[in-house]
């Protein structure tokens, strides 16, 4: 793809943004082995601006694992749960790393309650430092356990570095453009599970409430049960069923945020009606804690003015975290607004 193939158009000639009614899947072997980044930075731009979720395929983490980390995960739920409460996010603070039971984060709070459960690491830290940087809280008696889940958040982050190359590419921009910003990125290992739903189904308990992720990246690895829903442009909800051998990758707020709504973090949910119970095993990456968002200059025209204040990563996310968990009622500790991210800053 030359530079040429990127170019905002303009204003009269754009077309109105189309639908979907499946999720693209992207083969991302050409941006990983870097035989042609370009091509799939190409993909990337069309799912990104049209879906904002996209599989990926080749992405070289292999079943192996994967089976590995999801048979940990089970292992994990299994544990009694007064094991598990004993692991309680609670405990960590304004780090976030831990234990949460079912019904105790609610993605939607004002309509539904979250059935599922899940678990949560990051970056390891002796103490807490700030928000989303501390200890870890690791089960005392599942061997390998630990080993396995941060093994996998290290193959997480190195992969989703690698993505974000491929979406700064796709942006017209230089493909080190996220690496000032992540150079110690919040970044989150999720373990989860969804208990089956039967009889009456609404909104009011879901395994998953409609929800936009925060940060930049996501990359959930799914298992067969299926129940991962995105809404379409026309307010369809489209399912994202798994496909063997691919990770669902969708972007979140901050990448809105940063292309001024040129990329979309849509809405999502999950309902598991499949009878049994699913794991999913997502991976996120924000970026540094006090890395600056606000729209590119390349993203803003007199048709699309820049609809977003700067704001740094860890406030952001943090602002939104206060409102899931009781914990961190009351916690704040941001101050002003910081200067402007404009695509000339760009490293
Ligand atoms: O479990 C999934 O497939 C999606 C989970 C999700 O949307 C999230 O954890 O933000
Ligand atoms: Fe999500």
């Amino acid at each position: 793809m030359t530079k040429s193939d990127l170019v905002q158009l303009d204003d009269r000639l754009h077309a109105q943004r189309q639908t979907f009614d499946r999720l693209p899947i992207v083969d991302v072997g050409p941006l990983l082995d870097g035989s042609d980044a370009r091509s799939v930075a190409k993909e990337f731009r069309w799912a990104l601006a049209n879906v904002g979720f996209m599989y990926i395929k080749n992405h070289g983490i292999s079943e192996k694992f994967l089976d590995e980390t999801f048979a940990q995960a089970k292992a994990f739920f299994n544990l009694p749960l007064e094991e598990k409460m004993k692991l309680h996010v609670s405990n960590s603070g304004v780090a976030l790393r831990g234990y949460i039971e079912i019904f105790g984060e609610n993605t939607d709070p004002s309509k539904t309650k979250d059935l599922k459960e899940c678990f949560d690491i990051g970056p390891e830290r002796p103490s807490v430092e700030s928000p989303f940087f501390g200890p870890n809280q690791w089960p005392a008696t599942l061997p390998g356990f630990r080993e396995t889940v941060f093994a996998y958040h290290e193959a997480m982050k190195e992969l989703s570095i690698t993505l974000l190359r491929g979406i700064a590419l796709s942006l017209d921009l230089s493909p080190d453009f996220f690496e000032p910003r992540t150079k110690d990125p919040i970044t989150t290992q999720r373990l989860q599970r969804y208990p089956p739903q039967t009889g009456v189904v609404d909104e009011r308990i879901i395994g998953i409430g409609a929800h936009t992720d925060f940060g930049s990246l996501g990359i959930i690895a799914q298992d067969s049960a299926g129940g991962l829903q995105v809404m379409n442009r026309n307010g369809i909800w489209v399912e994202g069923m798994p496909v063997p051998g691919t990770f669902v990758v969708n972007i979140g707020d901050l990448l809105q945020k940063l292309t001024n709504d040129v990329y979309l973090a849509n809405l999502h949910r999950v309902v598991n009606t499949s009878g049994r119970e699913r794991y999913s095993i997502p991976f996120f990456i924000d970026a540094d804690h006090d890395a600056v968002f606000a729209p590119l200059e390349s993203c803003v025209s007199e048709a699309n003015p820049g609809q977003y204040p700067p704001i740094t990563c860890g406030a952001y996310k943090f602002g939104k975290y206060i409102k899931h968990f009781p914990h961190l009622r009351g916690r704040d500790g941001y101050g002003t607004a910081p200067p402007a991210m404009t695509s000339s800053n760009s490293g």
